[in-house]
This record gives C-alpha cells, structure tokens and sequence, in this order.
C-alpha cells in the first residue's frame, strides 16, 4: 500500500470556439516539463476530433463525449477526474504531475471551476492551479463584444494568450489589448507566438503549491500589487481602494457585460467570524455574481501565518494556512474579487461592516460569535 496520492495540479484551458486552444496545447504538450500530464478535452457536437489533433499519447487524452462541459458533461468531468485517481490509485497509471480541462469554447468557465473545486472528492486529490484563456487577435473584440461567455473567460483569467497576433494589424492588437485589461486588470498577456506561451510554466499560475506554499501566493500578489500601483490609495490607514471599476464606466456596452475586478486592502489582522459571516453572506446571498475571488487574509487567531481563500461563485475551497507570509514586510488581507453585476462599494461597505470600520448597521461583536449560520467546512 502506497501513501495517500499527491495532490494534483489541474488548468482550464478555455477560450471562444476556434480562439485557438487546441493548437496552443499541441505546442506546450511538446514541453518536457508537461510529460505525465493528462488531457481532457470536452466536445461540443457528435464527432469528437479534437483528441485526434491533440498529439499527446492516446491515454493521456480523455474526450468527454458530446454535449457542453459546463452543463449536460459536469458529472461526466467529476466522474473522469474521479477515475483518474482510481487509476493512479491502482497504479495503472503514473502518478500524474498535472490536469489540463480544454473547455468547449461555448463554456461559461465559472462552472467548470466550481465543478473541480466544489466537489469534496475531487478537491482532496485536485487543486486549481489557474485558468488560461486564449484569445483570437483578429476576431477576440468582436467575440468578446456578442459573447457574454467570452468576457467571462477573459475575467476569470490567470493568463491571457494572444493566438493570431501575425494576422492582427497595431491598431486590432491594442484595441484588444485596451479590452482585456478593463475585463481583467491583473491577468498577464502574452503572445501565443512567443516561448513563453509554450513552455510549461505558463499553467503554473496556482494560488498556492501545497509543497512549497509560499512561492505561488507571492506570484499572484505580484500580479495584484503591480495592477494595483497604477490606482491611488485612500490613505486612510486602513483600507486602501484599488477600484478598477471607473474603467468600465466610459463606454460600458462596448463588452455589454457588467463585470468587475477589484480588490480590497486591509491593515488589521481579521476575526475569524467576522470573516467567515462576510464570506458566507457574500456567496448565500451573491454567489453567482461572484466569478472568482482569491484572498489572502491576516486573521486575529494566528497572524504570523496568512489564510489563503479561493472561491468560484458560491464554491469555496477549504482554507488553506499558510506557514508564513510570501512578504513578511506586508501583512496586509489582500482580496481580489471578479463580480458580475455585484457593485464593488455594496462588497466593500459590507467587509467594512464585518471588519468593524464603524457603520450604523454594523453587526455587534456578539451577534458575530454567536453565528448562526456557520458554514460547515468553513471554520477559519
Ligand atoms: N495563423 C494562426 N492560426 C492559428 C493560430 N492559432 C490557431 N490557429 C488556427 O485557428 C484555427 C482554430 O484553432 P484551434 O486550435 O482548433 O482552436 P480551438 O480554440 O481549439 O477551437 P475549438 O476547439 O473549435 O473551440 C485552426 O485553423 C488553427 O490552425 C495562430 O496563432 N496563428
């Protein structure tokens, strides 16, 4: 009897039909580093192709049979993923390194998300290292403008892959670029013609590496921290507002999508049930305007060692604690939340209300420890 299995990496790869993700695949597949990874490729139709252009060994390759990933196959991906531990369980297959999910270029990406973290099962053996979204140069405005899915891709984001770039013209390419940024401040861009969009490390864009722990949290701070410099601070010795949403506001049909990206800043270290009462009213009462939300947070119990949260509208994977801060100079909470249809001041105004910036309708300290409505498995 081996031990308990490592936990695996899984990216979704995703982007609009025909953006170019099965070709950007056959080009990482190519990467040493991504031997020992399993595809699976969903398909949207009744003759299933893709595996046969993805060129990684036929075993590696696990085709969902037709029908969109996000809705009639969701069992199907938990099933699939469910059968690759018992496969490696019973060694029939090597211990993989990692999971790529290539979604059906129609798939609202959020319930792919959910399905990987929200499933208890699948979360002990399964982690979310990040979401890879491909966008066409030429026609990804255009797609993004018709296609709510298509802005929710590029949003939910942890890498923006620009494929086509030879075929775009200066002015298509900054268009697109501007585009991207409104939906998704933070995401790197990269050009799908590069080295860098071909080598593994592009999936490696996870909120934490349950080995290392440290090093991936100080990778997308760094994101958030140089995404947040070019917006002014309140200065108010607690919080700090680095809004994103005034972008949006100059030309909001553009995209015809309502989504934003922010993140909330916070000095003092958190109570425990006044986290856990934001969190839990958050995504009871808004969890589908909740795209993504990852967080690192500075709680009362144990501030020498950070929380790590990671949600998916209503789905939240288990806290994680970390055994120390990335930066120990900065022992900031850092949220950063991706909404749809949800205000950043109505989520704002309710964290200041939990965190105990004064309120009129502030919930007193006691009615917070006596909390009702503790979420099992959510206790910090
Ligand atoms: N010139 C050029 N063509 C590309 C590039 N990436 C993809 N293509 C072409 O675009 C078409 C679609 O590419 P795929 O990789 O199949 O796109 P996909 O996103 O997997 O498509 P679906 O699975 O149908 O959603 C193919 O004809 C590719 O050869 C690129 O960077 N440059």
């Amino acid at each position: 009897m081996s031990g308990p299995l490592p936990v695996v990496p899984v990216s979704i790869l995703t982007g609009f039909l025909g953006a170019g993700k099965t070709t950007l695949l056959n080009r990482l597949l190519r990467d040493p580093d991504l031997a020992d990874t399993a595809v699976i490729i969903n398909e949207f139709g009744d003759v299933s192709i893709d595996h046969l252009l993805v060129e990684a060994s036929s075993d590696g390759v696990i085709e969902l049979s037709d029908g969109c990933l996000c809705c009639t196959v969701r069992g199907e991906l938990v099933d699939t993923l469910a059968d690759l531990v018992d496969r490696m369980q019973t060694g029939r297959i090597k211990p993989l390194r990692r999971v790529v999910i290539e979604t059906t270029g129609l798939a609202d990406p959020a319930p792919v998300l959910q399905s990987v973290l929200g499933n208890p099962v699948i979360a002990q053996n399964f982690r979310l290292d990040g979401v890879v979204t491909v966008v066409d140069a030429v026609n990804g405005l255009q797609t993004i403008a018709n296609h709510v899915e298509a802005a929710k891709q590029v949003a939910v984001a942890d890498r923006l892959v620009i494929s086509k770039a030879k075929l775009a013209n200066g002015e298509q390419l900054g268009a697109l670029s501007e585009q991207l940024r409104e939906l998704n401040p933070r995401a790197p861009i990269i050009d799908g013609d590069t080295d860098e969009a071909a080598r593994a490390e592009l999936f490696a864009c996870g909120l934490y590496d349950p080995s290392t722990k440290v090093a991936d949290v100080g990778r997308w701070l760094q994101d958030e921290t140089s995404a947040a410099h070019h917006h002014g601070d309140d200065h108010d010795g607690h919080d700090h507002r680095h809004g994103h949403h005034h972008h949006h506001h100059h030309d909001v049909n553009r995209h015809g999508s309502d989504i934003r990206s922010f993140s909330i800043v916070h000095d003092r270290p958190i109570e425990p049930m006044a986290l856990e009462m934001f969190i839990d009213l958050l995504r009871s009462a808004h969890g589908e305007k909740l795209l993504r939300m990852k967080a690192i947070v500075s709680v009362t119990a144990n501030p020498e060692r950070p929380l790590v949260l990671h949600g998916v509208q209503s789905v939240f994977h288990a806290p994680e604690r970390l055994s120390a801060w990335p930066d120990p100079a900065d022992r900031r909470t850092r949220m950063v939340l991706i909404t749809k249809g949800l205000e950043e001041d109505f989520v704002r105004d309710l964290f200041d209300a939990f965190t105990g910036k004064p309120a009129v309708d502030r919930p007193d300290a006691q009615a917070l420890a006596d909390n009702p409505l503790a979420i099992p498995g959510m206790t910090f």
